[in-house]
């Protein structure tokens, strides 16, 4: 009985861990968003050629984000980060323009990968301190999300070497994969 009991109060209050991974085409600010939740400080940061994973404790979720390099010639390696995922953070360069429609493209080929179709999905609409980028509202059509109507979907609006937005962001991703109870307690 003690021992059921503990386990619902862990069920719902203890700390739950859970994989995510953060992808984007290259220079969206992947990294520095790692870094920035991870030691609360902008790196200066270098192509990632590869990932870097880290965790992040925030609330009572530990959160393991893979954050994959975005160049072309790395793309094709995204799906071998995809198992076991809870999460996908896919960041966009919002004054990006001329590839909002390559982003578009990436975005849609990960979420029609049989190993992503239940992953929640949390866009990051960044570099909004850049003069004439796009809203994070132009960002969420140019990815087609309104029409995803059968996807956990929402778009934050950041500036990562501000730190703006991430905590936001986090906060969305934690109470919905708690909400579907996805993760796994940490043991
Ligand atoms: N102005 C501005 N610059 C940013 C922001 N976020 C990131 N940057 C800059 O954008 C550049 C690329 O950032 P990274 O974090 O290295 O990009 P990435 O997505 O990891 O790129 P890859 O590793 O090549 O996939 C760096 O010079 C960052 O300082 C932001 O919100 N605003
Ligand atoms: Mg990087």
């Amino acid at each position: 009985m003690g021992q059921a009991i503990s386990k619902l109060f862990d069920k719902f209050f203890g700390n739950r861990e859970m994989r995510v991974v953060m992808l984007g085409l290259d220079a969206a600010g992947k990294t520095t968003i790692l870094y920035k939740l991870h030691i609360g400080e902008v790196l200066t940061t270098v192509p990632t050629i590869g990932f870097n994973v880290e965790k992040v404790q925030y609330k009572n979720v530990v959160f393991t984000v893979w954050d994959v390099g975005g160049q072309e010639k790395l793309r094709p390696l995204w799906r071998h980060y995809f198992n076991n995922t809870d999460g996908l953070i896919f960041v966009v360069d919002s004054q990006d323009r001329d590839r909002i429609g390559k982003a578009a493209a990436e975005f849609q080929a990960i979420l029609q990968d049989p190993l992503m179709l239940h992953s929640a999905i949390l866009v990051f609409a960044n570099k909004q301190d850049m003069r004439g980028c796009l809203t994070p509202r132009e960002v969420c059509e140019a990815l087609g999300l309104p029409e995803m109507r059968n996807r956990k979907w929402h778009v934050q609006s950041s500036v990562a070497t501000k730190g703006e937005g991430l905590y936001e962001g986090l906060d969305w991703l934690a109470a919905t994969l708690k909400s579907s109870n996805a993760g796994r307690p940490v043991s």
